[in-house]
């Protein structure tokens, strides 16, 4: 459900017709499990590839140590991709989990337990929303390096909504368990 002042206005994504404005969106993307960086490149290879979205960058790629994982979890290798899109935000959802689907991720009942892939919609615009399908802006961003770290790389002043400028977050947080993976690198294309 879109938080909106005014419940007569129109969020963009209820729009139907021709009319959609483009928006940004960050993306997270997280692999610890497989050929991490054939899951990555694989994702960002088939965001590309989905119509109506435009992928305008791709982050440098980081090893991060495992947070709030089991025991024994692999470190990820993380990433960011900046995209524009006319897709409403739902639409985005499903293709990223299907995406997830296409390279072998598993769903378990513990939490946070080794996948192959992980896609997450870190914003999309200015967009908001409480569904347990969608939340936006990730409710967890802000407390994320693995997901700052990379995206500041891209766009330095970004701003995350009600949290603020990602580099002062980033600067409170730190970087301890990122490593720039400078061997490695996503091909956008
Ligand atoms: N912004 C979002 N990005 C990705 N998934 C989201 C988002 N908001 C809600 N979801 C929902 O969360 C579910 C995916 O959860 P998943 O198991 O991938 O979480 P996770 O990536 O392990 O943990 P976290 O959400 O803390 O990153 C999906 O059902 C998806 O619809
Ligand atoms: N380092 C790291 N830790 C995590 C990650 C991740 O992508 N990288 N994703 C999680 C849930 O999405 C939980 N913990």
């Amino acid at each position: 459900m879109t938080e909106t002042p005014n419940p007569h206005i129109v969020d963009a994504d209820t729009l139907t017709g021709e009319m959609r404005p483009i928006r940004r969106a960050v993306l997270s993307l997280g692999s610890n499990l497989g050929d991490r960086l054939a899951s990555l490149q694989g994702a960002v290879e088939a965001i590309a590839d989905t119509p109506d979205v435009w992928v305008t960058a791709a982050s440098p790629v980081y090893e991060t140590t495992p947070v709030n994982c089991p025991p024994g979890s692999d470190n990820f290798l993380n990433a960011v991709l900046l995209i524009d899109t006319t897709l409403a935000a739902n639409r985005l959802m499903d293709r990223a989990l299907a995406i997830e689907d296409a390279f072998d991720r598993e769903r378990s009942e513990v939490p946070n337990s080794p996948r192959t892939l992980d896609v997450d919609l870190i914003v999309v615009g200015d967009r908001r929303s409480n569904d347990d399908h969608l939340r936006l802006p990730h409710p967890r961003a802000a407390e994320r390096a693995f997901v700052l770290k990379p995206w500041f790389d891209v766009e330095p002043d970004a701003v995350l909504p009600e949290r603020g400028p990602i580099a002062e977050l980033l600067a409170d947080l730190g970087t301890d368990g990122l490593v720039h993976r400078d061997d490695l690198s996503l091909d956008v294309g």
